[in-house]
């Protein structure tokens, strides 16, 4: 059988930084955020070439290890078949391994961008199968749903494995919600990494029941507070699943998020970590950008309600 055909121009995808987690809603809550990779592809007649800019830039491979890549050639799977060749360049802003959501952008860039340069992949590929694929890629859903849809997302999947991970192909779902327009987030971010995989190894089989109670109620909180009620958003953002099993491997964070919310801001560990996120109001924000100090990297970031796009090649 044939396999799909291909677009001669050159396709752009933006993907916003997402923040998953945000204290009770472990692998559920995710909140997306102004700061964006760029991606062009564009289907050539041989090879592979990849070019990057900024973020991992002297690090990443130039190969098929490339996560977009990855991203790519599953996506082209799905959709019956690889293009002869494939040009790849990445502007990269969303800083690796900080809990800013980077490889979740990498990974729904490349789908997004493998799908637009199919003709019919879009129809072939809807928006519920890319949220699915790109989740079975990243293992876990909060991050990239918050990636595509744009806003506070709330996502969950079908069956779970033994650990709690999503098992490939259960299928993954998420709905989005409009944050308040008054949450302002303020990042900051460590100048070393924790990469999820090392954080997530942290992480007990178990939690006391009590623990999870209260996580249930917090995280049904949250979903008011941060749509409608900025003002609970303290109590709102109070998780004990996850954070305090992780200080070991970020402990400045963990001591932040404390000295934060001595001060009464909602601060939490940004995904994985170990970035802090405080969601602030217009005042706050421009207060607190030094609490940090030294060796701390301080935003205050827009909100982002688009999610990831495919946007003409001159914008
Ligand atoms: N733009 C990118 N291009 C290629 N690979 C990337 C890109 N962004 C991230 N990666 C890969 O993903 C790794 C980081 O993923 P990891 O899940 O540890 O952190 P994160 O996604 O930044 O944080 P979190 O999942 O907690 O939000 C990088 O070390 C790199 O291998
Ligand atoms: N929910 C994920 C987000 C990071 O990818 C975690 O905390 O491990």
């Amino acid at each position: 059988m044939a396999g799909p055909a291909f677009r001669a121009a050159a396709v752009r995808v933006r993907v916003p930084a997402t923040s998953a987690n945000l204290g009770p809603g472990f692998d559920s809550f995710g909140l997306a955020l102004g700061l964006y990779d760029d991606l062009v592809v564009r289907v050539a007649d041989a090879g592979l070439h990849v070019d990057i800019a900024g973020e991992g830039a002297d690090t990443l491979a130039r190969d098929e290890r490339h996560l977009v890549v990855r991203a790519m050639r599953a996506t082209f799977d799905r959709l019956g078949g690889q293009p002869r060749g494939l040009e790849v360049v990445c502007a990269n802003r969303i800083p690796h391994g900080r809990g800013l959501g980077s490889s979740s952008a990498a990974i729904c860039a490349g789908i997004m961008a493998a799908r637009a340069v199919t003709v019919g992949g879009v129809e072939a590929l809807d928006d519920a199968a890319t949220l699915a694929l790109a989740s079975e890629i990243e293992g876990h859903p909060d991050n990239v749903a918050a990636c595509l849809l744009g806003g506070f997302t709330i996502a969950w999947t079908d069956a779970f494995d033994g650990e709690g991970t999503p098992t490939p192909g259960s299928g993954a779902h998420a709905v989005t919600v409009e944050p308040n327009r008054d949450v302002v987030p303020v990042v900051f971010i460590p100048g070393d990494p924790v990469l999820t995989e090392v954080a997530r190894g942290l992480l007990p089989g178990t939690v006391p029941h009590a623990d999870a109670a209260a996580n249930v109620g917090r995280a049904a909180l949250l979903v008011e507070a941060i749509t409608r009620r900025p003002e609970l958003l303290l109590p709102a953002t109070e998780d004990r699943l996850h954070q305090d099993y992780r200080t070991p491997a970020m402990p400045q964070s963990a001591a932040l998020v404390a000295g934060l919310r001595a001060e009464g801001i909602a601060a939490v560990i940004s995904g994985a970590g170990p970035t802090v996120l405080a969601l602030t109001d217009a005042s706050t924000a421009e207060k607190v950008l030094g609490f940090a100090g030294e060796g701390w990297a301080a935003h205050r970031l827009a909100l982002d309600t688009e999610g990831a796009a495919v946007l003409p090649l001159s914008q």
